[in-house]
């Protein structure tokens, strides 16, 4: 900002004022990926990024994730990981260390960085107040020797069935800013392991978020020549996936964004979080950056 005269900086306040009215008291929810967090400085502008938001009467609910955080410390103690269909293969020793990282390290780094920006971060997962309550995922591949369709065993890794918001309309209501792992708990109490932009839609999806904001390390959704789609329709979306152009991480995110449409969420948003102020450019500018997904 130094090299902005004050008049200019007056000038950009004020030509944020009709996008700070219009998300006036609502709730934004921001995914905010493992590949996105980036080095420390990043981070920190992300952290006061989110309490800008809340100190302009918008509630921000962060979501997080944590893939390379995991693999990561999953790696340090020898336990090897595979992925299927877009998800880690969780077993019994897998899923220790996923809280560990997830709910531990991760979350309470990004309540930190939060707090040092003057906000109020609360870190919870899933399983505080029941918050999250998920099902076993069950998934099916075609099996590439025989080419039949058959059913992958993902171990503690769910589906959210259901989101009570008691305990999040708390926290908003006081100001405070959720920052949530995401894990969550079976019927039998299990703890289960899930996608962090399935879980961010859930709760988007519950909370009829005004905006969810998904924050990656890729511009959006790129086409086969690696270009940006800024628009994309949810047939289009569809399209992408079945032919093999949108892969990987990409695939439950793009799913997330049509489920939460479906769910009443207004605006659902894939923008690189590895650029600065990623989250202003996108609320309070009228450059959107990276792929709006629309119905
Ligand atoms: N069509 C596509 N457009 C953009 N990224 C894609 C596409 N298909 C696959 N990807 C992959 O998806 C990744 C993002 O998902 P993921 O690694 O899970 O990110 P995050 O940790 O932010 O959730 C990209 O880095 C890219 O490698
Ligand atoms: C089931 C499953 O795959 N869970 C993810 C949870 C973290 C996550 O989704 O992190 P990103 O957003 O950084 O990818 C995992 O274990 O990596």
């Amino acid at each position: 900002m130094t090299d902005i005269s004050p008049l200019d900086q007056a000038r950009i306040l004020s030509e944020a004022l009709p996008h700070m009215q219009q998300y006036d008291e609502e709730t934004i929810v921001i995914k905010y990926g493992g590949h996105a967090m980036g080095d420390e400085e990043t981070a920190k502008n992300f952290a006061r990024d989110i309490v800008l938001l809340e100190q302009t009467a918008i509630n921000p609910v962060v979501v997080h994730g944590g893939g390379p955080q995991i693999a990561t410390m999953l790696k340090r103690l020898g336990i090897v990981s595979e992925f299927a269909a877009g998800l880690r293969i969780t077993d019994a020793a897998t899923i220790e260390i996923v809280e560990m990282v997830l709910a531990g390290s991760v979350n309470k780094q990004i309540v930190g960085y939060i707090n040092e920006a003057g906000g109020k971060a609360v870190g919870l997962s899933g399983k505080d107040g029941n918050m999250v309550k998920a099902s076993k995922t069950t998934r099916t591949i075609i099996d590439p020797d025989s080419n039949i369709e058959k059913a992958i065993d993902l171990g503690f890794v769910g589906d959210p069935e259901k989101v009570d918001l008691t305990l999040l309309n708390q926290l908003i209501g006081y100001e405070l800013i959720p920052v949530l792992a995401p894990l969550a708990t079976s019927k039998e109490g299990q703890t289960l392991n899930i996608n962090a932009d399935t879980f961010a839609g859930a709760v988007a999806g519950a909370l009829k978020a005004k905006r969810l904001l998904l924050l990656t390390d890729v511009p959006g959704v790129l086409d086969k020549s690696k270009k940006l789609i800024p628009q994309l329709s949810v047939k289009d979306a569809r399209k992408l996936i079945a032919d093999g152009t949108i892969s990987g991480g990409m695939i439950p995110k793009v799913e997330t964004c049509i489920y939460a449409l479906e769910q009443g969420v207004e605006g659902v948003v894939i923008i690189d979080g590895k650029m600065q102020h990623a989250v202003l450019l996108e609320l309070f500018t009228n450059q959107g950056t990276g792929t709006l997904i629309h119905k």
